[in-house]
């Protein structure tokens, strides 16, 4: 699996018009933030291209097969997807949640073996949570629960991993560690991301492209190493407004 090409996609709730005509591919290694202000659709997007929402036109393949005649489970071994809020509102261990990212590599009646709950040990240790391994899930606060959700995600191991705001409700700390851990296992399994960021600096941290969203559309797509300041300046400006590049540690960073 190379490549995960999302083909001029439109989708909507009901007759609204939400992602108009949007087309990029997600190649390997490559980290990418897609950035837009409150409700520019980048949720839907993501669902779309996880297949939890039917576009209205539009196609995602991967190598060049039509993801919607993958079934369900099938496709979750190509894109996993880290949403907003999850959904777990029953007692379990944070180990048992982290497993879940295993299912569909399981049959029907299929259980986590040994294996298994040492890579979930492995991931949770990589992230400071081993202590919490044996500890009530909906006993963590938001932020460690955002952890064991990513932590959820990086088990199912899939190529392509999509991540709707992973740091929303993390301290500045864990928002940095998330970020570089997901940035490291990209770069070191040669995976393929796509993170929904609210922090124009953190995308400019961490990935190598950024999309932009605004007005239902594609309004910027670029490579950050390729691109000259003036260009990443003019693009957020038309978005945040009053904003500044500067280079800091080989780095931009935007100040309003
Ligand atoms: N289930 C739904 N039914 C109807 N409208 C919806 C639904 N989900 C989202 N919308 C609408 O679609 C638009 C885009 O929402 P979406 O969540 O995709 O934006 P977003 O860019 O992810 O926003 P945010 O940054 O606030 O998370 C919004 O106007 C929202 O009200």
């Amino acid at each position: 699996m190379e490549v995960l090409k999302i083909e001029n996609i439109v989708a909507s709730y009901g007759r609204e018009l939400i992602v108009d005509d949007i087309s990029f591919h997600m190649k390997k290694s490559e980290f990418t933030g897609l950035l837009g202000l409150n409700g520019t659709g980048k949720t839907t997007l993501l669902k779309v291209i996880c297949g939890l929402l039917k576009p209205k036109s539009g196609k995602c393949f991967i190598d060049n097969k039509d993801m919607m005649k993958y079934k369900e489970k099938e496709r979750a071994k190509y894109i996993s997807f880290m949403p907003q809020r999850h959904s777990i509102i029953y007692d379990t261990t944070v180990l048992e949640v982290v497993l879940m990212g295993i299912t569909p590599y399981l049959g029907t009646f299929g259980h986590p073996t040994n294996e298994h709950r040492k890579i979930a040990y492995d991931i949770l240790e990589k992230m400071d949570m081993e202590e919490c391994a044996n500890k009530n899930f909906l006993q963590l606060s938001e932020g460690q629960k955002q952890l064991i959700i990513v932590a959820r995600s990086l088990m199912q191991n899939s190529q392509f991993m999509l991540f709707d705001e992973p740091n929303s409700a993390l301290d500045f700390n864990n928002s940095h560690m998330i970020l570089s851990k997901i940035r490291e296992v990209i770069k070191k399994e040669r995976k393929s991301g796509l993170i929904t960021l609210h922090d124009p600096n953190m995308a400019l941290t961490y990935c190598d492209r950024i999309i932009v969203l605004k007005d239902k559309k594609k309004f910027a797509d670029f490579y950050i190493k390729d691109t000259d300041s003036g260009f990443i300046q003019e693009v957020f400006n038309k978005i945040y407004e009053d904003i500044e590049i500067i280079h800091y540690n080989g780095k931009y960073m935007i100040v309003k």
